[in-house]
């Protein structure tokens, strides 16, 4: 559904993104993982069409993306195909307005419907995110951050798009709840059979969501293959030093500090 080729992006002479090339299948899920400036937020804006490539070609479902500016109905055709959810969602969300309203919005922005078409659409995105009556008519500032980032993923998925974007999606959480979001989205994916593009410097989390793992660094792909192969069996430098630094199962930040104490 996504064919990424060549895509290059130049900031006057720093190369930010070079020759990175990768296709990702109808209902795939694939993780694009590197250190702080190797390029992954570029890359992600570039595919959703926030930021133009200075060359190389993005093709959603058979049909490249024009570059430049879009008119209002070929934005809501693109906003239908592709939606990003960023790290901070109580940025990306109206303070003044109540859940389920902006769900209610983003809803009769994408379909139409009439009213109780739409409160039954916003009643199936609260249910498939986890959310209830009462979050629905509370204000963004009354949620925790694991309930944002919930109401996030819901208006994105108002949308039906085909691909989901989550960049570092889950950064800013604890991570019990970033358990619990990881979750939720493997369960969106089976249910909705939307493609996810994971975008993190977190390996460990990769493990639990997709399929694929395209490696960064220095705006290049230096590896990409199966999270088992890769994570595995490592074969870039960069990649060992990756994997090397992942907490080992059962390592908590806790147990170090007894460690120190005793
Ligand atoms: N608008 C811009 N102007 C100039 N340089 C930029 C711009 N946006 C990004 N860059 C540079 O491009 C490089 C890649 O940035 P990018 O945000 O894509 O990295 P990243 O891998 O997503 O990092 P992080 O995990 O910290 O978000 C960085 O060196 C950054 O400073």
């Amino acid at each position: 559904m996504l064919e990424v080729r060549n895509l290059r992006k130049e900031y006057g002479e720093f190369v930010a993104v070079d020759e990175v090339t990768f296709a990702l299948p109808e209902q795939g899920a694939l993780a694009i993982v590197g250190e702080s400036g190797s390029g992954k937020t570029t890359t992600a804006r570039m595919i959703a069409g926030l930021e133009a490539p200075s060359g190389g070609s993005v093709v959603v479902a058979g049909e490249e993306r024009p570059a430049g500016r879009l008119r209002a109905r070929e934005r809501r055709v693109r906003a239908r195909q592709i939606q990003m959810v960023f790290q901070d969602p109580y940025a990306s969300l109206d303070r003044r307005q109540r859940v389920g309203d902006a769900l209610a919005e983003a809803v009769g922005f994408h379909q139409r419907l009439p009213a109780d078409g739409v409160r039954a659409r916003v009643a199936e995105l609260l249910d498939m995110v986890g959310l209830d009556d009462r979050q629905a008519r509370a204000l963004p500032k009354a949620l925790s951050g694991g309930q944002r980032q919930r109401v996030a993923i819901a208006r994105a998925l108002a949308a039906e798009p085909r691909l989901l974007i989550l960049d570092e999606a889950i950064a800013a959480l604890d991570v019990s709840i970033q358990a619990q979001i990881l979750t939720l989205l493997r369960r969106i994916r089976t249910e909705t059979g939307t493609a996810l593009l994971f975008i993190t410097h977190d390996l460990g989390a990769v493990r639990h969501i997709s399929d694929e793992v395209l490696v960064m660094q220095h705006g290049r792909v230096v590896e990409h293959g199966p999270v088992a192969t890769v994570l595995g069996a490592p074969q870039h430098p960069y990649t060992q030093r990756l994997v090397a630094s992942i907490p080992k199962p059962g390592w908590t930040p806790r147990r170090r500090a007894e460690r120190a104490a005793a």
